[in-house]
C-alpha cells in the first residue's frame, strides 16, 4: 500500500455515534469534510498517517474554561473600530454577524467564547506571511471575539471581506469568508470554522469548499442576508447560527483539529 493509500485508509474511519455513557456526541464523518482531500494540496502533509484512536471523554474533555463578560475589551466585538486610528474605522461595506450557538439538542449555549479573524475589504490578511499585493488597510487588523448571552445569541461588527487568490492550483481563489473559533461549554465541543456571504459566485469555485461531502453541508456554512435586522443607512445584517456537534453539527474546517 502506498503512503496515499494508507493515509485514505486511516482517515475514513466511521463515526457519529453518541459517546457510551452520554459524553459527547462523535463526528459523523460522512458529514465532515475527509482529512486528506488532494484537491486541497495542504491537507496531504497535514493529514494523519496513522488511524485516530478513540476513547470515552473524561472530565477533562467535558468542561472548559468559563468566560464572562467583563473579561473582554469594550471594542472586541467591533472590528471597524478595534485596531483603527481614525475615528471612521476599517475601510468596507459595513456590516453585522448575529446568530446563535447551539449545542447538540438544539439549546443556546450561554458564556461561549466566539473568536473571529478574517481579510480585510481587500482580500489581504495582516500577517507576516501573507503574500497578496492588495494593500493593507492602516485601520483596520482582523480580529475580534465576544461571547453569548444566556440565550446562546452572539453579535459582532465588521466590515465584509474581500475574497483572495492564494497558491493551490493555477489559479484558484477563496470566497470571502470569516473564520470562527467557537468554544461551547468545553473543550469537547469546541469548533473551528468559516462562514460564508450568501450569493457569492467564488464559494462554487473554492477547492477548500469543495472537500465538504454535500451541498446541504456547504449551504449550513453561508450566512444569510438578514433585511429587517439591517440598519439602516448603517450596515447590513448576516445571521450564522453554529451548531456544535450532534446531528446537525456546523462542519469542521477541513484541518487536523477537524478529525
Ligand atoms: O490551509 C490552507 O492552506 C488555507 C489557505 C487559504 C485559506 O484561506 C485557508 O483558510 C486555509
Amino acid at each position: 500500500m502506498s503512503a496515499f493509500q494508507q493515509k485514505q485508509a486511516v482517515t475514513q474511519t466511521p463515526g457519529g455515534h453518541a459517546a457510551p455513557g452520554g459524553g459527547l456526541y462523535a463526528r459523523d464523518r460522512a458529514w465532515h469534510p475527509a482529512a486528506l482531500t488532494p484537491p486541497y494540496k495542504t491537507s496531504v502533509a497535514r493529514s494523519p498517517v496513522r488511524a485516530p484512536i478513540s476513547f470515552s471523554t473524561t472530565l477533562s474533555e467535558e468542561t472548559g474554561p468559563v468566560f464572562t463578560q467583563d473579561m473582554l475589551g469594550p471594542l472586541d466585538a467591533d472590528l471597524i473600530h478595534n485596531y483603527a486610528k481614525s475615528p471612521e474605522g476599517a475601510i468596507g461595506p459595513r456590516i453585522v454577524v448575529q446568530g446563535r450557538v447551539l449545542d447538540e439538542d438544539g439549546r443556546g449555549v450561554p458564556h461561549s467564547l466566539v473568536e473571529v479573524w478574517q481579510a480585510n475589504a481587500g482580500g489581504r490578511y495582516r500577517h507576516k506571511k501573507e503574500g497578496y499585493l492588495a494593500p493593507l488597510d492602516p485601520d483596520f487588523g482582523g480580529c475580534g471575539r465576544c461571547i453569548t448571552d444566556e440565550f446562546g445569541n452572539y453579535e459582532f461588527r465588521t466590515i465584509q471581506p474581500g475574497p483572495y487568490p492564494w497558491p493551490n492550483g493555477p489559479n484558484d481563489w477563496r470566497p470571502a469568508h470569516i473564520h470562527f473559533s467557537v468554544f461551547g461549554r468545553s473543550w469537547g465541543q469546541r469548533l473551528i470554522t468559516q462562514m460564508y456571504f450568501d450569493g457569492d459566485p467564488m464559494i462554487w469555485h473554492c477547492p477548500i469548499v469543495g472537500t465538504i461531502p454535500s451541498r446541504e453541508g456547504i449551504e449550513s456554512l453561508v450566512a444569510r442576508l438578514d433585511m429587517e435586522a439591517t440598519i439602516p443607512m448603517d450596515a447590513r445584517v448576516y445571521r450564522f447560527d453554529i451548531v456544535l456537534r450532534g446531528r446537525r453539527q456546523t462542519l469542521f474546517e477541513n484541518r487536523m483539529e477537524g478529525l
